[in-house]
């Protein structure tokens, strides 16, 4: 049995984990943290990741990059292993993963659904070739009218999976309110919308000259990530000190 601490335990992510949790024999939820502690959990919730006092296998984190850097001292302090999942962590946050991976198994993605990792696969073979035969390449993201960061987590991820793929080097530009230029073929385009309720979709598109390839990814449910971040707990609950991500948990499988 993996024991589990939720943190952002009551939030969207939070709950549909809960959900999971509660069908799965194989976990279980020892605690939950949450600076919302409004809603009725069948387990404890602590407003503070440092008050937390329960012995647990691995953390769960949906939470809010704020809420990051605390929780990596606390499972470093703890060797307890951590999949790390909040997005619009800062350069300084980044190199606290790092840091921390060296204290303790840290597995950060920012998107756990099977999808888009095999779509990261995916683009590493295909990116090369059109972005050799001159296509241009954009990224287009939406989401709900809730998500606090922009970019998403994913879309920079995608484009990182492409440029490890290019032997030239390519430059994301999120913004061209200001341009006055035509585009460079070295930019990697990122667009994001927010409305409504759009779980999270995400579009790469391959221009080229009278042609386009786009490769496309829709959540259509929260459980996608869910299922994701919860085989990714089983998987590094007892491992060691390291970086893993989830190609580890689906290669594993
Ligand atoms: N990797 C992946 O596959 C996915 C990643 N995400 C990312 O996960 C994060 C959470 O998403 P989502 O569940 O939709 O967001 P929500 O805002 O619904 O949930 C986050 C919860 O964390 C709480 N919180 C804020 N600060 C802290 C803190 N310091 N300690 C503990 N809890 C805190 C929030 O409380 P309050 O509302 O009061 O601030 C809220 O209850 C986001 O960064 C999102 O981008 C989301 C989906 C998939
Ligand atoms: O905030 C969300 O909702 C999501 N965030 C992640 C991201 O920033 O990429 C993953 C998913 O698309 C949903």
């Amino acid at each position: 049995m993996t024991r589990i601490i939720m943190n952002g335990c009551n939030g969207r992510m939070g709950q549909c984990i809960s959900g999971i949790c509660k069908d799965d024999p194989d976990v279980t939820i020892v605690a939950g943290v949450d600076v919302f502690t409004g809603l009725t959990n069948e387990y404890p919730v602590f407003d503070d990741i440092a008050k937390c006092d329960v012995e647990a296998d691995v953390v769960i984190d949906f939470s809010n990059a704020k809420a990051v850097d605390a929780l990596l001292d606390y499972c470093a302090q703890k060797s307890l292993p951590v999949v790390l999942c909040s997005t619009g962590l800062s350069e300084e946050q980044l190199a606290h993963v790092e840091e921390t991976s060296g204290k303790c198994a840290v597995l950060k993605s920012a998107n756990m659904s099977v999808g888009i990792n095999t779509l990261m696969k995916v683009l590493q073979m295909v990116a090369p070739v059109l972005a050799g035969a001159g296509f241009d390449i954009e990224i287009v993201e939406k989401h709900h009218n809730q998500k606090l960061d922009a970019p998403s987590g994913t879309a920079l991820a995608l484009a990182d999976s492409i440029k490890d793929s290019l032997s030239e080097e390519y430059h994301d530009v999120y913004d061209r309110s200001q341009v006055r230029r035509k585009r460079d073929p070295h930019e990697i385009g990122i667009s994001a919308v927010r409305g409504g309720t759009i779980v999270g979709d995400h579009d790469v598109i391959f221009a080229g000259q009278d042609e386009v390839i786009t490769l496309s990814h829709s959540a259509y449910s929260r459980a996608i990530f869910g299922k994701g971040a919860v085989e990714a707990a089983k998987f590094l609950a007892g491992k060691g000190p390291g970086r893993y991500d989830m190609s580890d948990v689906i290669d594993a499988k």
